[in-house]
């Protein structure tokens, strides 16, 4: 397995917004991390990828207990991360703002070629421009999650933790962010763990999926298995006797 998450447990104060998590990813998967908003997804992401504190609880990447360390630490061991919303460096250009991500991933340990080459790597996975001239002023929604995409991407991480990635797409970006991730994991191996409040196109390309409710897991399984079951069309269609026919 390369991320295990054990009994993760975190408490806001005397509210408890992740009870007792436990799941784990296996070398090469996309999981699909899903639920309704507040039910755990971002505190969970944040606790994994070292942004919060766990009040308990364990994780291992790649065998290694990485809770409690703080998120710079964490991506140098492997886990790149993107954001829900896109912070770029505006002033600058696609490259550079991947450049710096390299970096970054690298704890400065490369050259400027080097760092460069992997941007341009992972500029061309996320399907976006190489070129210097190419700058961030003129993406559109799409174009930010890409780039965000491309600069968790340059940080060469073993595992890639996806936050939100079709907040603000219309449908057809949708299916193609989705295929691009499909499209990472298959030609780079890079392990995938999707949060998304949103099930729809992202059923189809995950391997598995876990549901959270109220910060608890309520579901492991296929999507298939997601579809057919009653706690998780509960959570996100709410009672039987209250779905349109
Ligand atoms: N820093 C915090 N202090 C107190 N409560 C918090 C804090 N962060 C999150 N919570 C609460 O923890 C619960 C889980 O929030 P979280 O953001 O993890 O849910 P989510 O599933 O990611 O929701 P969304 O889909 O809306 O992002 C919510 O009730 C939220 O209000």
């Amino acid at each position: 397995m390369l991320l295990q998450v054990s009994g993760l447990t975190k408490k806001f104060g005397g509210f408890t917004a992740v009870d007792k998590v436990s799941f784990s990813v296996a070398r090469g998967e996309i999981l699909g991390l899903l639920g309704p908003n507040g039910s755990g997804k971002s505190t969970t992401f944040n606790c994994i990828a070292g942004m919060l504190r766990p009040t308990s609880g364990s994780v291992k990447l790649d065998g290694e207990e990485v809770a409690g360390l703080n998120a710079d630490a964490i991506c140098h061991k492997g886990l790149g991360r993107t954001f829900q919303i896109p912070r770029p460096f505006r002033e600058l250009s696609l490259v550079e703002n991947a450049t710096l991500a390299a970096y970054y991933g690298a704890n400065g340990r490369i050259t400027r070629a080097e760092a460069e080459s992997r941007a341009r790597d992972a500029l061309q996975l996320a399907q976006l421009p190489t070129e210097a001239s190419a700058r961030v002023g003129g993406l559109g929604a799409a174009g930010l999650k890409k780039l965000e995409l491309a600069r968790a991407l340059a940080t060469q991480p073993k595992l890639l933790l996806a936050d939100e990635s079709l907040g603000g797409l219309d449908g057809g970006e949708m299916r193609q962010a989705a295929d691009m991730l499909k499209h990472i994991r298959d030609v780079r191996g890079i392990t995938i763990v999707w949060v998304e409040h949103i099930m729809g196109v992202l059923l189809s390309v995950v391997d598995r999926v876990v549901v959270l409710d109220h910060g608890a897991v309520i579901f492991q399984g296929t999507p298939r298995e997601a579809q057919q079951d009653e706690r998780v069309a509960e959570v996100y269609l709410g009672p039987p006797e209250t779905r349109a026919a």
